[in-house]
């Protein structure tokens, strides 16, 4: 249950007893808006929170009661750098002042220790909820869910703040803030403990020394990672709305600076792993143990939805290290506050006893944690934030759904703006695009293809594929993080919309209906595969060149890895050579079947070859970035698909002659090529699969239509028999492949590329095989004009078929799938 904040306060303990009448001649002085006549003031005390003492100040002038909320430092003796009231307002002025996030109005500090006694701040009173156990009991799953949400966001807005903008530039050091933590810290538990009270427990010891060992690599950066953090953030340190889910202010900046934020992400992770309980307990197990109240999302959400907030890189491989420095940390200040009630300045209340016991608690959870074998999965889980009960049908019918694979609502919205775009501008366009494809200006590209990219990425409809953790490496890289609104939603939309590959399915689904469709959203292969590749494994400098035209749509790109002379499913027989000739590398080879390298958009080309024949097989490849203008390059003709050249985008013959690049265009370094191929290569393959989805039933709708139209022998083919059975053998085919697609791209977001290519595998090959024969009874049902190219069923057909070779031939897809059988049976 929620605790309103103003029954909140105890009654006012004497140790702590004010100067009414100086407060109030001060408070009348500096507080705009305090009555300036007589008034009744009542001070109480917050009795939640341990460190500066806050007292609710109620003062009734006869016509109204105002409050106010006092802050303050506590009496005696002060460990260094504890309770730095001044900072807490400088940051919560700085807030207040220039950001949306949600705080408390602060209107005058006074150092002048003559007052009270000591510094303080006054601020505004918030009227709202507290949840001081994180477990919401009292709440319904769907409350529950949405405050755990809405804490994502309310951590994300803080986190989002640029405090060079606000005149928190010199807040605090940003660089190497976890070492410095470790060592503060550290020291203050050494400092708590010296006298015994409380014990000195020697794991705490061997504690520090594993942080310090431990300590992520990019704590050293001064850009990445780092910003404003919070401290102390967790549930009951925020004032939610007394009547909506959502956060009006947050509490408790006491530990504010500058630093690397993961840190204040792990903290308000904590009751996860481990319960803060004030008593005799003897069990502390956080709510992944004992089981996670219904609708809290799990860790692994949470984080996620924290992640699509800010964009910041999901962070597994770190995660132990921050969930251990937040318990060390939690322990020191925990054995600070027992030394301070063994002294008789503890600002909490009697909780503060049991400090001690706490201290150790979060000893031991941090080594417990440690010594997990795993903490995360390697991917962000796709999510269930946000998701209606409600699906939204084909036609705009709200249906009350449920199930594993619901699309949130912000993918309903996007899939409805794709549908009516793809009515309003794809479909119309087909015909036309079609008849300049067969045209003598085959090889030039349309004026409204390029019209329609502008307008889709106006409506926000533009890299819809990129998913959230490579566009955060990029946001870091290129964007400096500043691409959001206030409201936290990514306003660069060239970074897409920080989708899960899962969540991409439903959209790349519907524009796998028109063959037109993925280019004019920046979704088309290959250009989607060598973005990611840029992504991932690209420098910033090769980023800037390539991947910011690409994701603008600017250019267009080709990957020419196969070649004719040699099987190239197999890509250890590759043959291209680059050599390494001072500060150039020099590429010789032919490749054919590049798609895309007949557009006159295409300006890079993503080569594979060999470095060095004679390493071992799968480090003999790497892949070099290459200009198509560079001298050498020759496109030497376009390839046919069953007579169909795929103008202009085309797939072409390429030769490279001496073709002379610098160093610096390589990727991820020499002998990498099928590393970096492994990394392409799993999200290119399924964004295939989905688009055959798409295709299949674009198919069945226009068989469909056919046998709802035409009559055969005195009946409409939609009253055979013989149709019938098959029409319901597709759509069951349909099916069953839409949700092994759905699964394989739920399982690359969550346990990655390589623990996911088996159901990848099993997808590349079902969809293709499910769409040929869904396409070829769609053919057969319109007849001679299935076969013609008046609609569009051939084309899809000859894409289809394709599939079932190009990005590797079923045989080894099925060879990966039964190997993995094997496997398993034989564990
Ligand atoms: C339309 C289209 C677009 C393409 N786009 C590109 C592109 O952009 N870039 C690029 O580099 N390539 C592209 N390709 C090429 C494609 O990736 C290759 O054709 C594919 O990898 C197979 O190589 P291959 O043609 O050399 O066939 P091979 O390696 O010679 O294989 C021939 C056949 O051998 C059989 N076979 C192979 N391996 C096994 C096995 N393990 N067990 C049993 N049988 C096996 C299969 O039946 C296979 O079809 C494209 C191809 C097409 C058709």
């Amino acid at each position: 249950m929620a605790t309103r904040t103003a029954e909140m306060v105890d009654r006012l303990r004497p140790a702590y007893g004010l100067d009414e009448d100086a407060l109030l001649r001060y408070a009348r002085d500096n507080v705009p808006g305090f009555p300036l006549g007589p008034v009744k003031l009542t001070v109480s005390q917050f009795g939640h929170g341990q460190s500066n003492p806050t007292f609710l100040l109620q003062v009734n002038s006869g016509v109204s009661v105002q409050r106010y909320v006092l802050r303050k430092k506590p009496a005696g003796h002060l460990l260094e750098s504890a309770h730095a009231i001044e900072r807490e307002f400088q940051v919560l002025e700085a807030l207040g002042l220039h950001t949306q996030v949600p705080i408390p109005k602060v209107f005058s500090l006074c150092t002048d220790v003559s007052v009270i006694g000591t510094a303080f701040y006054i601020m505004e009173f918030l009227d709202g909820r507290l949840f001081t156990d994180p477990k919401l009991p009292g709440l319904t799953s769907g409350q529950r869910r949405n405050i755990y949400n809405e804490t994502a966001k309310a951590l994300a807005s803080i986190h989002k703040v640029d405090p060079d903008a606000i005149g928190l530039k010199k807040y605090g050091r940003r660089d190497n803030y976890c070492k410095r933590q470790v060592e503060r810290w550290a020291k203050q538990y050494l400092a708590s403990t010296e006298d015994g009270k409380p014990y000195r427990n020697p794991k705490m010891l061997e504690l520090i020394d594993w942080l310090r060992q431990h300590i992520p690599l990019q704590d050293s950066s001064k850009s990445v990672g780092t910003g404003l953090v919070h401290g102390d953030f967790r549930i009951d340190n925020l004032v939610f709305h007394p009547t909506e889910d959502r956060v009006i202010g947050i509490l408790d900046w006491e530990l504010s600076t500058l630093g690397n934020q993961m840190c204040d992400v792990a903290y308000t992770c904590l009751p996860y792993i481990m319960e803060m309980k004030y008593g005799d307990e003897v069990s502390y197990e956080g709510f992944e143990m004992t089981g996670i109240p219904e609708g809290i999302p799990s860790q692994a959400e949470f984080l996620t939805e924290y992640c699509i907030a800010t964009g910041k890189p999901w962070p597994a491989a770190e995660w132990k290290f921050y969930i251990a420095f937040s318990m060390f940390r939690g322990a020191s200040i925990m054995a600070g506050i027992y030394r301070r009630w063994i002294m008789g300045n503890a600002s909490g209340g009697q909780r503060a006893q049991y400090g001690e016991k706490l201290a150790n608690a979060f000893i031991d959870f941090a080594w417990g944690f440690i010594n997990l074998k795993s903490v995360l999965p390697d991917q962000p889980p796709s999510l269930a934030r946000d998701y209606s009960n409600k699906f939204q049908g084909e036609n705009g019918d709200l249906k009350v759904a449920s199930g594993r694979f619901l699309p949130s609502s912000q993918v309903l919205e996007l899939r409805q703006k794709l549908l009516k775009f793809m009515k309003d501008h794809i479909y119309p366009m087909e015909t036309e695009f079609s008849k300049r494809a067969h045209s003598n200006m085959r090889w030039t590209v349309h004026p409204e293809e390029e019209n329609l990219k502008e307008l889709a990425k106006r409506e926000g409809l533009w890299n819809l594929w990129l998913p959230l953790d490579s566009a955060a490496r990029a946001r870091e890289l290129l964007f400096d993080r500043v691409d959001f609104d206030s409201q936290g939603k990514w306003n660069n939309r060239l970074l897409g919309a920080g989708l899960s590959n899962l969540e991409y399915g439903y959209l790349c689904e519907v524009m796998g209906h028109s063959l037109s469709a993925p280019q004019v959203f920046n979704c088309g292969a290959p250009d989607t595969g060598n973005m990611e590749v840029l992504l991932r494994y690209g420098t910033k400098e090769q980023q800037q060149e390539w991947l910011i035209p690409l994701l603008e749509g600017k250019i267009r790109s080709g990957f020419a890895m196969t070649e004719p002379k040699v099987a190239s499913s197999d890509a250890t027989n590759i043959e291209c050579s680059i050599t390494r000739e001072r500060d150039s590398y020099v590429i010789n080879g032919t490749k054919w079947w590049t798609s895309g390298a007949m557009d006159p958009r295409c300006r890079l080309l993503i080569v594979m070859g060999k470095t060095d024949f004679n390493a071992p097989l799968h480090r003999q490849q790497s892949m070099i970035l290459v200009d198509i203008k560079t001298p050498g390059v020759h496109i030497k003709r376009p390839l046919l698909v069953f007579g169909f050249d795929d103008a202009p985008h085309g797939h072409a013959e390429v030769s490279f002659e001496n073709v002379r690049v610098p160093v610096t265009n390589i990727l991820l370094g020499e002998g990498r090529g099928f590393e970096i191929a492994q990394g392409r290569l799993g999200p290119g393959r399924l964004h295939h699969c989905m688009r055959t989805i798409g295709a299949a039933e674009r198919a069945m709708q226009l068989m469909v239509r056919r046998a709802l139209s035409r009559k055969v022998f005195g009946k409409l083919i939609a009253e055979q028999g013989s149709f019938l059975s098959n029409l319901a053998e597709c759509r069951i085919e349909l099916e069953r492949t839409r949700l092994l697609v759905l699964e394989a791209a739920d399982q690359l977001d969550r346990l990655g590329n390589k623990k996911a290519r088996g159901i990848i595998a099993m997808a590349k090959v079902a969809a293709p095989n499910m769409a040929l024969k869904v396409i070829d009874i769609a053919m057969q049902v319109h007849g001679a004009a299935g076969l013609s190219s008046d609609t569009v069923l051939a084309h899809l057909y000859a894409v289809a078929r394709t599939l079932r070779i190009a990005d590797g031939p079923d045989e080894v897809h099925l060879g990966t799938i039964a190997k993995l059988e094997l496997r398993r049976a034989k564990l």
